[in-house]
């Protein structure tokens, strides 16, 4: 499903180029989770936006379901994530002149893949039916994350990449989202790349690993 292998990325910095990772492999097969930790600034969001294809690495490969990546034209990349992939971060990126229905099916739609059952079905599971019509302000917080978790399973991806999801939440909510995103997982057979520092949020993770100067490492190493 998702392949990285022997991923670089450098950045250029005032201090000179600073490594962030340094041959990097990774596998994620159909329908897996896996928890990717690591202290703050260990590279955790820049391994999430090259698996998305949404920045590319100085070396190595990230396939995703067979295609290379660096091979493809940003637009095919864009394409390829529109119907592959669902993405969900930590501020929610909700559009706050579309209503609650629209915000959900809107990326379901550029897909080509708007089934209003599955829609009708994920605000339920959601918690946000009967609240169709209204707009994101009009939300809480842990409404707009739900919503933002909504949106990107609507398209039925094969893979959720998510950076920090329940971040902004506090612990109660984020357990409901979470055993929410664990439950919507599970139903659509979707794999799951988590990028998270809580332990409460990678514990029901298949698999966890660790991000530290540039490695990946098993947890506990
Ligand atoms: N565009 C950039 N230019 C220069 N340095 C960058 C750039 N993006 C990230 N970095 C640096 O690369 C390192 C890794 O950043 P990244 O955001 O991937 O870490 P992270 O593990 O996700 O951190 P956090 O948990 O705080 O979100 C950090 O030291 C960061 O300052």
């Amino acid at each position: 499903m998702l392949r990285l292998s022997g991923i670089t990325k450098t950045y250029p910095t005032p201090q000179g180029p600073l490594r962030v990772l340094d041959s990097v492999d990774l596998e994620l097969a159909a329908g897996e989770s896996l928890a990717l930790m690591g202290e703050s600034g260990s590279g955790k969001s820049t391994l999430l936006h090259l698996a998305a294809g949404l920045d590319l690495p100085d070396s190595g490969s990230v396939e995703l379901d067979g295609q290379r990546l660096s091979a493809l034209s940003e637009p095919a990349r864009a394409s390829l994530r529109r119907h592959r992939l669902g993405l969900v971060f930590q501020q929610f990126h909700l559009v706050p002149s579309l209503s609650v229905r629209d915000n959900l099916t809107l990326q379901a739609r550029l897909a080509g893949r708007d089934d209003r059952a599955w829609t009708d079905h994920l605000l339920a599971r959601l918690g946000l039916d009967g609240l169709d019509d209204r707009y994101p302000e009009q939300l809480s917080g842990g409404q707009q994350q739900r919503l933002a978790i909504g949106r990107a399973l609507a398209p039925r991806p094969q893979l959720l990449l998510a950076d920090e999801p329940t971040g902004n939440l506090d612990e109660a909510v984020a357990d409901q989202v979470l055993a929410l995103l664990q439950t919507l997982i599970d139903e659509s057979g979707c794999a799951l790349l988590v990028v998270t520092h809580s332990t409460r949020v990678a514990a029901p993770m298949g698999r966890r690993l660790r991000l530290a100067r540039g490695r990946l490492l098993e947890p506990g190493r």
